[in-house]
């Protein structure tokens, strides 16, 4: 099954092109990541995977459904999001149980809601593979950086999403995190049952093992897209961040590095 399917896809605010003409197909079970420089669209990208963009020009069809023909608040409950801005919406004093099993009612706050056995047993297991299990009766506020993004991808798989985004998911997190969450990425990238993920980073060292495809971002444009060995060469990525770049790849993992002459 095709997940999403851009063609030809265009947004323009306030007179800007901030994605121009792009094109990209993502199939069930790929892994994906996006890579480019600061304001290079990666996020603009996301907005549009995860319905919260209609593109000005050209079509983006997401999980079978087209955007501006489709009823955005009943496709947005089958994309997972984790992003800073959603975060930040996250109330500081909400348990961190609470802040995972409240997804399962796409709400921010658990009051009101009323949750099932199912719901929490789905929390806890999301929890543990997460790896936060033992902080379920913090409160979000009290959490590390790290910890607060495990708690977001936790929330975001909670409603089983076909369809899984991460921006950034380890931007600001020092080594040890950084190392941390991203063997717990690659956990997910190599679930056979994980959803079908693309993830945004500026760092090919961010990239979990897993990812099977990549796709080269650069003021708004597509430099290459596909399986993750024939796009991150370092002649595409010098291209990408208009530096002379060499590029590495061992057990899985990327590194990049300037070449200086
Ligand atoms: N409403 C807007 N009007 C004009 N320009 C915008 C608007 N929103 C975003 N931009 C610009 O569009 C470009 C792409 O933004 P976007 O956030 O998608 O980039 P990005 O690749 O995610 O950047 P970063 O890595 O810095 O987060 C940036 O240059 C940004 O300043």
């Amino acid at each position: 099954m095709t997940v999403a399917q851009l063609e030809a896809v265009s947004i323009v605010r306030s007179g800007a092109t901030l994605l121009d003409s792009v094109d990209w197909t993502i199939e069930e079970g790929q892994r994906w990541v996006v890579i480019g420089p600061n304001g290079a669209g990666k996020t603009t990208m996301l907005q549009v995977l995860g319905a919260q963009s209609h593109p000005t020009k050209g079509t983006a069809r997401i999980l079978g459904e087209r955007l501006g023909a489709v009823d955005v608040f009943e496709l947005r409950p089958r994309i997972g999001v984790a992003s800073a801005a959603l975060a930040d919406r996250i109330p500081r004093s909400e348990r961190v149980a609470d802040v995972v099993v409240s997804a399962a009612y796409a709400v921010m706050g658990r009051w009101r809601e009323n949750y099932d056995d199912l719901d929490h047993a789905r929390a806890q297991e999301l929890m543990q593979q997460l790896r936060v299990d033992h902080l379920a009766d913090r409160t979000f506020g009290t959490l590390s950086e790290g910890e607060r993004k495990r708690v977001q991808i936790a929330r975001a798989l909670m409603t089983d999403p076909e369809l899984l985004l991460l921006d950034e998911p380890a931007a600001g997190l020092d080594l040890t995190g950084r190392e941390s969450l991203v063997a717990t990425l690659s956990d997910l990238c190599l679930d056979e049952f994980a959803p079908t993920t693309v993830l945004v980073t500026h760092h090919v060292e961010e990239i979990p093992e897993g990812v099977s495809h990549a796709l080269l971002l650069k003021g708004g444009r597509v430099v290459a897209a596909g399986p993750i060995e024939a796009v991150l060469t370092a002649d595409l990525l010098s291209q990408t961040f208009e530096l002379p770049l060499a590029v590495s790849q061992q057990n899985g993992r990327w590194a990049a590095r300037v070449i200086r002459g």
